[in-house]
């Protein structure tokens, strides 16, 4: 493989990033790390520079540069800064375009709205995951890379030929990445554009295992009833718990519901789980701080009975 692009980390952070690189699939193995000045220079995969997640690129891989998140060929800064975000393109041959969010995600289809800093007047882009595409626009459909290592934690759990439920499917991240060791994945929105992106992404990836679905999480019992999954995967932070009593009735003895919230106290949504599944299992992990007070949580339901 031909060494193009270098991630440059102080040396310090130099192992972990290299790990993290490695695991994300944007580095190899094979290619030898080098130290300069301070640093450690990490060879990545040229066509993969789209796969590293918000957190490395923000964390360990620029520090002279404004901070921002990229996502594909997108960059987005966290301050309306036009010479930031030059600088940022010109650092980074694989980004055409930097964007400025000019609202916060909003609305039922949780989007944002986004101002073109620099590049191509453009929010679509092509973001890699773990050897997937995904073709994405950040305003018409939510979507986050932030997510990417959750989604390869379900896949490792899965057992092949599960039947799986995304009832909040967005773009299809979570269908994409468990498509291709699922039976069959049903694949729920809301939002139409997130839906028809979704069809794209289906393709790309050459999956003839997930349905697209345009609806209400609300009414999939009544539609899908007498179906019944091996895993729900239920990404609405800021309000899944309510649609809880909806997926109840498509569990069965062994399905496991992950129900991914923003929370201010351990255990938050226990009292509603218990309320809805009497018989359960449930452990709750902390995935990232999201404000001083609250944090983005993942319940996983083992529904026992
Ligand atoms: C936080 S996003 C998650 C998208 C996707 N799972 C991901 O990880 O990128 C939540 C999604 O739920 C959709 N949504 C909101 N309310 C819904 C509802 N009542 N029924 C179905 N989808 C809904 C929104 O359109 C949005 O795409």
């Amino acid at each position: 493989m031909k060494e193009q692009w270098c991630l440059r980390v102080p040396v310090r952070d130099g192992e972990a990033a290299r790990r993290n690189a490695i695991i994300e699939g944007v580095a190899d193995r094979s290619l030898r790390p080098r130290v300069e000045d301070e640093y450690l220079l990490i060879p990545v995969l040229f066509e993969c520079v789209g796969a590293v997640t918000a957190e490395f690129v923000e964390n360990q891989a620029v520090e002279e540069l404004p901070r921002h998140e990229q996502i594909g060929g997108i960059v987005v800064l966290q301050d309306d800064d036009t010479l930031g975000a030059e600088k940022i393109l010109a650092a980074r041959p694989s980004a055409h375009t930097a964007l400025f969010a000019t609202s916060p995600v909003e609305g039922e289809f949780r989007t944002k709205t986004f101002k073109v800093l620099a590049g191509s007047d453009t929010t679509e882009t092509m973001y890699h995951e773990y050897g997937r595409r995904m073709k994405i626009d950040l305003t018409a459909a939510y979507f986050s890379a932030r997510l990417a290592n959750e989604r390869q934690r379900i896949l490792s759990q899965m057992k092949t030929n599960e039947k799986i439920l995304d009832m909040f499917a967005g773009v299809g991240p979570f269908p994409v990445m468990l498509g291709e060791r699922a039976g069959l994945v049903i694949a729920n929105d809301l939002n139409p554009e997130a839906v028809l992106l979704m069809q794209k992404n289906i393709r790309l990836n050459h999956l003839t295992n997930v349905i697209p679905m345009l609806g209400d999480a609300k009414n999939l019992a009544e539609i899908l009833s007498p179906m019944q999954f091996d895993r729900i995967i239920m990404n609405l932070p800021m309000d899944a718990a309510a649609f809880l009593s909806a997926a109840a009735p498509l569990t069965k003895p062994g399905t496991i519901v992950h129900l991914y919230s923003l929370v201010e106290r351990e255990g938050e949504h226990n009292a509603e789980i218990f309320r809805v599944f009497q018989y359960a299992k449930v452990t709750e992990r902390v995935l990232r701080s999201y404000s001083p007070t609250s944090w983005h949580a993942v319940y996983d339901i083992e529904v026992t009975q």
